[in-house]
């Protein structure tokens, strides 16, 4: 497995996780390329996990076995055309983690039907604490999902979903899912620092309380969340108000809604990029 080549087409946010958990994972790092137009973040994936940079998306491609298209959706269907033109395809099997953009499309513009895995990753990848939602299309090789399994494991854990649909769906949770933490993790030091604690402090306490709370949910997997939540909510007492504002002011509506619109996006842009 370790004997493939992975070309990264975009060196932004999603290949630099990616990438930082194959490489501690000791996946040889002379067979990870990554292409970009601008140098300046290959440079820095060159220089700290060793990779081969160019930027060059045909050479990146040409030597390839698995493709990963990490560019924003808008960019798949040019990139893949350039790579049709001028690249021998057969054999190689694209893993897009594009939102917003289905497999159709994208063998259309690749010139044939393609073995093509939609991949949806979020951003904990980089530490290792990723999840992935991945859907392969019917010319995806067993050998090529297992390596493909294998390259999304190594940021975290990995999820094969039965319908190309459901990607949607797990963007909602898990690919925009970080953000909202982050949200209300803002939203909480904000009001930390308007009590009066200094920002540093604020954040302290922010970030230890989430890091906390997100430990306990997973250490204690026997226990449903909402028994840990009454566990924190004494009879009379200051999270049974706090709670109580959340559920007057709609919070469990609201976070229903905000994550349809999240799918509806999704389905939208995959309308615009059919
Ligand atoms: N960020 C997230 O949480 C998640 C993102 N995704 C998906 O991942 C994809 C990438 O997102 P993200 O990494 O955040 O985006 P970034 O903007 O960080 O990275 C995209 C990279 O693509 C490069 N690029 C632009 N045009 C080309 C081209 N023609 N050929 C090769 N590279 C090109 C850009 O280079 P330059 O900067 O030099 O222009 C940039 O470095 C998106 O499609 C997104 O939907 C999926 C799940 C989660
Ligand atoms: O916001 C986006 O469109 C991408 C997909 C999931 C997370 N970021």
């Amino acid at each position: 497995m370790t004997n493939n080549t992975i070309a990264f087409i975009g060196a932004g946010n999603m290949s630099r996780a990616i990438i930082a958990g194959l490489v501690a994972n000791g996946y040889p790092a002379k067979n990870i390329i990554a292409a970009n137009p601008s140098i300046g973040k290959l440079d820095a994936l060159h220089q700290d996990f060793g990779i081969t940079i160019t930027q060059d998306n045909v050479a990146a491609c040409s030597q390839a076995d698995l493709i990963v298209l990490a560019v924003k959706p808008h960019f798949i269907q040019p990139v893949c055309e350039q790579l049709a033109k001028n690249v021998s395809l057969s054999n190689k099997c694209f893993v897009s983690v594009a939102a917003g953009v289905n497999i159709k499309p994208i063998q259309n513009a690749l010139g044939f039907a393609a073995p093509v895995i939609r991949c949806m990753p979020n951003t904990p990848s980089q530490l290792g604490l990723g999840v992935s939602g991945m859907f392969a299309s019917a010319e995806v090789s067993d050998p090529q999902k297992h390596l493909a399994d294998t390259l999304m494991a190594s940021v975290g854990i990995v999820q094969w979903l039965e319908a190309e649909e459901n990607i949607d769906d797990l963007i909602a949770v898990s690919g925009s899912g970080p953000a909202y933490f982050f949200a209300f993790m803002e939203a909480m030091q904000n009001k930390a620092i308007a009590l009066g604690f200094n920002p540093q402090q604020a954040r302290a306490l922010v970030q230890q309380t989430a890091l906390g709370a997100a430990q306990m949910v997973v250490e204690n997997h026997d226990q449903e969340i909402s028994t840990l939540r009454e566990n924190v909510t004494s009879k009379g007492g200051t999270t049974q108000q706090a709670l109580l504002t959340f559920a007057q002011g709609g919070l469990p509506e609201l976070v229903d809604k905000a994550m349809q619109a999240a799918k509806d996006r999704a389905i939208a842009m995959a309308k615009d990029n059919a």
